[in-house]
């Protein structure tokens, strides 16, 4: 057995003062702008990186290789990962499982030091690096690759440590009479599985971070569109001190892993973000294992979208203008794969000729190409398997008498994955391209009659399964106070005059519901207390004179 640290507690430390990690803006001339050119450059020159599994500390090459494409030329191979089968995931298990008691016995301020100091060098020595590997790697222009990789990554873990110590003080309010009441936040029993999507370095990072923080051991399986850089997250956080075997890294082949993990009895947690019929696939994997698991496992899981802008009619010439350039942003900055992408928008008859107008000029203007070419808006999407899907929707609405094109609509995957930034305006409220989440740079418009507005906001919640973001635009304080109702179930993150993207960490905690996910709400204390099982300890300092009540007495 791991022989278990006991450490004296000689004082209750306090946490440095957490703040969002400030945003550098790479405009020309600022001091960044050439150490990311820098960055971006060299890792481009230096080739493909090999990547190994890395189980108990130990980089293991397996020779059973995958690759992972710049999206902007798919010729070029950003890294080759050796992957793991199902003999290495029973090593990586069992490594955790044995690491774990260190692990969690290790005292908090000593566990948080580790993700302090890896986001201390994310900010600092290691943010270009980790930057042009999103960018690279998984197509991001460089304000997306800071605003992920840089910044939220830096939220996730300065806030996950800030939030764990608020948890930790969470105390039972009273205590009888000579007794002393404590409640204890102990790690799961078992070992986490975090199973990450392509779309976000930060998110990878999170998900095997924010267990490990709370004393779990983990296993890590990246996808294969962001291997490279969530292995530098990995390396990052092995550099800040994390022990070996606290978070395995095991990349491969998705069913066979997931088939060996989730069959496990030791299995006590699945943390996931991606898409929404792989999580319910888990889901039931998980539910059909149940009577396998020494405990029922947390379920956590963030997934797909269909989110909104609905414009209400109060608005003037320029909040329309603004409802579509806001509409610019959530619709196509990083090429629409965000889950919380704006795909639909809702816009009111008379208001539908200004906002048309207004976006077309706009679209106009946007450019797209490869990301290491600075004045590109829009990159490409992630691989061959997005191009042809997405592709599909806008084919879709090409022949379909009910939808119209009226931007964008080119789609070339000769060099790199481009889809041109695509507005469909349909008549039909049920559409392909209302209802089902595309993952791409497509965004339809609806137009309504201006007295249906609560209808609108009854149609914007009926027509699809997800319920993840959403934005209102209006003047009209009322028409706010209206539709916010209206929605309120439509979306876990609703902006009143603002798009439905971007949320930040601290600030607007992020997850939707129904078939959105389990809205744990990622960067805040509520996921953290899904990775903890609490005890509580009463501890008595009576003694008494005999077994028998009071009451008892005649
Ligand atoms: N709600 C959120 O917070 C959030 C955030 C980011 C992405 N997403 C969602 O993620 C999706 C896009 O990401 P993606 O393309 O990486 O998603 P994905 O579902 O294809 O992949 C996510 C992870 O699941 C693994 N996976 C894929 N198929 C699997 C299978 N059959 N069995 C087991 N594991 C499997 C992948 O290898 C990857 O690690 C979108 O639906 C998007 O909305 C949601
Ligand atoms: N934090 C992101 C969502 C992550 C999903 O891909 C946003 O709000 O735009």
């Amino acid at each position: 057995m791991a022989h278990v640290l006991h450490t004296p507690s000689l004082a209750h430390f306090k946490l440095p003062a957490i703040d969002n990690e400030p945003m550098k803006s790479y405009a020309v001339g600022s001091e960044e702008r050439p150490k990311l050119e820098k960055a971006v450059a060299d890792m481009r020159a230096a080739g493909p990186v090999e990547i190994p599994v890395v189980i108990n500390g130990e980089k293991i090459k397996t020779g059973q290789t995958g690759k992972q494409i710049n999206p902007s030329e798919h010729k070029t191979t950003v890294c080759t990962y050796h992957e793991a089968d199902a003999s290495l995931i029973k090593k990586a298990i069992d490594g955790a499982l044995e690491a774990k008691a260190r692990w969690e016995a290790m005292p908090f301020n000593d566990r948080a030091a580790v993700f302090l100091k890896a986001a201390d060098l994310i900010a600092t020595k290691y943010r270009y690096k980790l930057m042009a590997a999103t960018m690279l790697g998984q197509g991001k222009n460089a304000w997306q690759a800071e605003i992920d990789a840089a910044a939220e990554l830096c939220d996730f873990f300065r806030f996950g440590a800030k939030y764990a110590e608020e948890m930790y003080q969470q105390q039972p309010p009273k205590n009888s009479p000579g007794v002393w009441n404590r409640s204890e936040y102990r790690a799961l029993e078992g070992f986490v599985f975090a199973v990450s999507p392509f779309n976000f370095t930060a998110i990878g990072g999170n998900l095997a971070g924010a267990p490990a923080l709370m004393g779990n051991v983990v296993l890590w399986k990246p996808s294969p569109g962001a291997v490279y850089s969530n292995y530098i997250v990995y390396q990052i956080l092995e550099e800040a001190g994390l022990p070996a075997g606290v978070i395995q890294f095991v990349p491969g082949p998705a069913e066979e892993i997931c088939d060996v993990v989730l069959a496990h009895p030791e299995f006590a947690s699945l943390h996931f973000t991606g898409s929404t019929h792989v999580f319910r696939k888990l889901w039931k994997q998980i539910g059909n294992n149940i009577d396998n698991y020494k405990s029922y496992p947390r379920i956590v899981g963030e997934t797909g979208g269909k989110n909104y802008h609905v414009l209400h009619k109060s608005l003037d010439a320029d909040g329309v203008r603004q409802a579509a350039l806001q509409t610019i942003r959530g619709a196509f900055e990083y090429q629409g794969q965000k889950c919380s992408a704006c795909s639909r928008v809702y816009v009111p008859e008379s208001l539908f000729a200004d906002f048309k107008k207004v976006l077309v000029e706009e679209h106009a203007k946007i450019k797209q190409g490869p990301i290491h070419k600075w004045e590109n808006f829009m990159g490409p999407v992630i691989n061959k398997f997005a191009f042809d899907k997405i592709k599909g929707f806008i084919d879709h609405a090409i022949s379909n008498d009910d939808c119209e094109v009226i931007a964008g609509g080119k789609c070339d995957d000769s060099e790199g994955y481009f889809i041109q930034p695509t507005v469909i305006v349909t008549k039909d409220k049920d559409a392909k391209t209302l209802k089902e989440e595309i993952f791409g740079p497509v965004v339809t418009l609806y137009v309504y009659e201006d007295a249906d507005f609560e209808a609108t906001c009854k149609m914007v919640s009926d027509t699809t399964q997800y319920a993840l973001t959403g934005a209102l635009f209006a003047k009209d304080r009322e028409a706010i106070v209206a539709g916010s109702n209206l929605l309120r179930n439509t979306a876990g993150n609703f902006y009143i005059n603002d798009k439905c993207t971007g949320a930040v960490v601290g600030q607007q905690p992020f997850g939707g519901a129904r078939g959105s996910g389990t809205n744990d709400k990622a960067g805040s204390w509520s996921l953290l207390l899904r990775f903890v099982s609490a005890r509580s300890v009463k501890e008595n300092f009576v003694e008494i004179d005999g077994f028998a009540y009071p009451s008892n007495s005649v």
